[in-house]
């Protein structure tokens, strides 16, 4: 324990502590020794060799505790991870699935037109719309080669968007004579 003055004082030398600031008046560089005594010299060189593993990486000169990280070396200019020959090459990816091609779809459309099955017609029978109809609604939106034989087309009674309905009356069967509505959509708006 010393007094506290605002002098540094030359009998201050006490307790055995190495690395209090003692100015020496025969040291040049009172400040520089500081840390260090001026007359231990392997501590210093000590210090010396703390800093110089400090600059290679290897170890804090503050925390000689502390390790940096092993990848420590991949960041540092001279790795040979970062020269440009080891580097990742690019690459180019190309898309997973190639776009559905069109001809696919004409083809559907061709094999429909020139095809053994058209689907429209085995979906309507031709002639049918008398047999086992009855008063139901007949949904077959197909002109019938028979329609002719079968109705006889009264007046109009009303207009949609895409034609226009009008009364019609069977001709023959067991539905001669009752009237049904016929809606008839042109060619050119199917
Ligand atoms: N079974 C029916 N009995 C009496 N009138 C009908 C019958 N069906 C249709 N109509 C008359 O005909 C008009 C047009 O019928 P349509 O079914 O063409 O109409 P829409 O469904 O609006 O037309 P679109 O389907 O072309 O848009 C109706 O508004 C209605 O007055």
């Amino acid at each position: 324990m010393g007094i506290c003055t605002s002098k540094p004082s030359t009998e201050s030398n006490v307790s055995g502590n190495d690395e209090i600031a003692i100015p020496d008046k025969d040291n040049a560089n009172p400040v520089k020794d500081v840390a260090k005594p001026a007359d231990n010299g392997e501590a210093l060189e000590s210090q010396q060799k703390k800093f110089a593993e400090a600059e290679a990486g290897k170890r804090s000169p503050f925390f000689p505790f502390y390790s940096p990280s092993p990848a420590h070396y991949l960041f540092s200019k001279k790795s040979p991870a970062r020269s440009p020959a080891n580097a990742t090459p690019r690459r180019f990816f190309k898309r997973p699935f190639p776009p559905p091609s069109p001809a696919k779809h004409i083809r559907a459309v061709l094999a429909r037109r020139h095809g053994s099955v058209k689907p429209n017609e085995a979906a309507i029978p031709e002639g049918n719309e008398t047999e086992g109809g009855g008063a139901g609604l007949d949904k077959s939106f197909w002109f019938s080669k028979h329609f002719g034989n079968n109705y006889e087309i009264g007046e109009e009674i009303g207009r949609g968007h895409f034609g226009y309905t009008c009364k019609a009356k069977f001709k023959k069967g067991e539905l001669k004579g009752q009237e049904v509505a016929v809606k008839v959509i042109p060619k050119a708006k199917v």
